[in-house]
């Protein structure tokens, strides 16, 4: 393994240092460094972060490999900066048992890009009917601890319930896709003046916020931890806020698209946009800035969802929902967030590391520190072209647009990943 020393690199915003990789640990930290066998790359100008955490990507590994593949998506989750991703269950099979969960933890292994930590689902096959193997997908290699059925809402509170009171014994998570099905029934877009005009089956706001009130209240009782996928609405900030301020252990994450794009994307009727929940309104997107801000957000998770180009560029109704995120999130975060480079650090590595207990990861760099990071040149604006992502699929709502930030490189236990924004492999 060889020693990597970073020059000048400014370690999350602090004054420049140098960084000194060796062993894949961060071994020595300071100005001036030498180290004559070491590969040197030059910091310049550079951000050094800890690598980026997701704790939602969809890799469709295995089922639909035409979409995504283990392989591929850790590839774009190296080259967006990221050194964990956690994957979630909605594959072909699901990955409701521990043979499934193994095959993904393994697939992960052996690209060697990121950490791939599996996530398992809580009921089988997500039907919502009984709950799956949770325990054997706890104990098995793949040490899953966060479930979720995400794609579907455990909408049945009584297997939410007994999910909450299963996990608590190995201190495991449920990660809620909050959707009241009944409500939802049709929906299309956000429920809202935008659908009323284009003559679109909505999916009301309430219908997100009613779970999250019902779960905070379940986890609350039971004494277990909740985690909330994909945050959307004003509302829901504000149940999780009251949730916080009485002690609940509940965790809530936003994706980089519902902090910049609104429902007024439909009036395209491009099914790029199409998602899951949907785009909402600008003073949602305001609150759930203001949230991640203060905190009642915890993270910023992509939720990754590339689908075949025959399920997106189809009419509106027929399109899957879901947008590629992993390449394009700390753009969005840049330009959401502007330099805040300790918030970044906190909403998109250090914390959900924490959560999902990934120990390696969410460490700034500094002696001793597992070397999992990334470089960031907060100075290049950069035009997104599909065809260049990694990614098997091409649904980015960012296309050609201009975003700030380019990651130069990332580094997974002292080896590059991603050097001179290049996939090393
Ligand atoms: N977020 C999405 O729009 N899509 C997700 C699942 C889902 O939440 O529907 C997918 O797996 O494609």
């Amino acid at each position: 393994m060889s020693p990597y020393l970073i020059t000048n690199v400014s370690v999350v915003g602090a004054a420049p240092t140098d960084l000194l990789i060796r062993d894949g640990v961060v071994a020595q930290t300071g100005a001036g460094l030498t180290a004559p066998d070491a590969t040197v790359v030059d910091g310049t100008g550079l951000v050094a972060l800890p690598g980026l955490v997701d704790l939602h990507t969809h890799l469709r590994e295995p089922g639909r490999e035409d979409a995504e593949t283990v392989e591929s998506g850790s590839r774009a989750a190296a080259l967006g900066g990221y050194t964990a991703v956690c994957a979630m269950a909605n594959t072909s099979p699901v990955a409701d048992t521990a043979g499934v969960v193994e095959q993904v933890w393994r697939l992960g292994r052996e690209s060697g890009l990121v950490d791939v930590q599996p996530i398992g689902a809580v009921t089988v096959g997500l039907a919502g009917e009984r709950l799956a193997e949770l325990g054997a997908m706890a104990d098995s290699a793949a040490r899953v601890r966060i479930f979720s059925d995400d794609g579907h809402c455990v909408a049945d509170p009584k297997l939410m319930r007994r999910a909450l009171e299963y996990v608590k014994a190995f201190d495991g998570i449920i990660a809620q896709h909050a959707e009241e099905p009944r409500l939802t029934e049709g929906a299309q877009m956000h429920e809202g003046e935008v659908s009323t005009r284009l003559g679109l089956t909505g999916w009301p706001a309430v219908a997100e916020e009613a779970i999250i009130a019902r779960d905070v209240l379940l986890a609350e009782h039971v004494g277990s931890r909740l985690h909330v996928c994909h945050v959307s609405t004003a509302g829901s900030v504000e149940v999780l806020r009251q949730a916080k301020a009485r002690g609940v252990r509940v965790t809530a994450e936003v994706t980089p698209h519902h902090l910049l794009l609104t429902d007024t994307r439909a009036e395209t009727y491009d099914p790029v946009y199409k998602v899951n929940p949907p785009l909402r309104t600008a003073a949602d997107v305001a609150a759930l800035r203001a949230a991640l801000v203060d905190g009642v957000i915890d993270i910023i998770a992509t939720d990754h969802a590339p689908h075949a180009v025959e399920d997106k560029e189809c009419e509106w109704a027929y399109a899957r929902p879901g947008m590629l995120g992993l390449e394009t999130a700390l753009s969005i975060a840049l330009d959401v967030l502007g330099p805040r480079w300790d918030l970044i650090a906190e909403r998109m590595s250090r914390v959900p590391a924490l959560i999902a207990g990934l120990t390696e990861h969410g460490h700034d760099p500094a002696p001793g520190t597992p070397a999992n990071l990334t470089l960031v040149d907060p100075s290049v604006r950069r035009v997104v072209e599909p065809a260049e992502l990694a990614s098997r699929s091409r649904n980015t709502p960012y296309a050609h647009m201009t975003l700030p930030g380019r990651i130069v490189a990332t580094f997974l236990r002292g080896e590059p990943t991603v050097l001179d924004g290049k996939a090393v492999k």
